[in-house]
């Protein structure tokens, strides 16, 4: 497995190791220890999420505050997508900043989104099937959402044309209005 830290050195990118033969290939999709060295989350998964997204179809920036505020590793099992994290911890030094990597299942590239992030993703293949394993629950009380075109985050998707949205996603407030993590 190999692993390397964003820009944003909390957010973490995964490459699993992948053994190819005659059959096709094997790799591990999620080892707890090796998991758990790279990141230093030793908290349990909880759920597993998956989504299928067509083209052009952005979801995001989404998270969840208190007690089911959710850590998320996010892979891609068909497709690709362009997954973004944003700090959006009020005393980060990187607070308001983005990072973004293309995720893909040839690439079979992870990432990790810690608690304290805001997170999206846009699909740039004809379609994608989004697999994601989250610590906290499902709270639809504690859900948030900062648009995606938010001025000051200024997040470079790429995208021809305007994406395809949720009605709540069309409706995000601000970054500037939006609940952030204080720690
Ligand atoms: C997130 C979620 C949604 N749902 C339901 C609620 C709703 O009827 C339907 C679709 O929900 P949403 O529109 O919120 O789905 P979506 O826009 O895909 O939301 C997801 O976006 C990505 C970017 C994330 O980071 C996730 O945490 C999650 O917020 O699924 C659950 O039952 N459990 C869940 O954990």
């Amino acid at each position: 497995m190999n692993c390397h830290n964003t820009a944003i050195p909390d957010v973490v990118v995964i490459e699993p190791q992948v053994f190819g033969d005659d059959r096709g290939y094997f790799f591990e999709a999620f080892n707890q220890a090796r998991f758990s060295a790279a990141t230093g989350c030793s908290k349990a998964f909880i759920q597993d999420n998956q989504s299928r997204s067509a083209r052009g179809v952005l979801r995001g920036l989404h998270y969840q505050i208190g007690e089911n505020a959710q850590d998320k590793l996010v892979r891609v099992i068909s497709g690709e997508i362009f997954d973004v994290a944003v700090d959006i911890r009020r005393n980060s030094p990187t607070y308001g900043q983005w990072v973004g990597e293309f995720l893909s299942a040839d690439n079979k590239r992870q990432l990790w989104v810690p608690v304290g992030f805001a997170h999206g993703f846009i699909v740039t293949s004809e379609s994608a099937e989004v697999l994601y394993k989250i610590t906290g629950r499902y709270d639809p009380q504690a859900e948030r959402s900062i648009r995606w075109d938010d001025p000051q985050l200024a997040i470079d998707w790429p995208r021809d044309g305007q994406p395809l949205l949720s009605s709540k996603d069309a409706q995000a407030p601000a970054f500037a209005d939006a609940e952030v993590f204080d720690a």
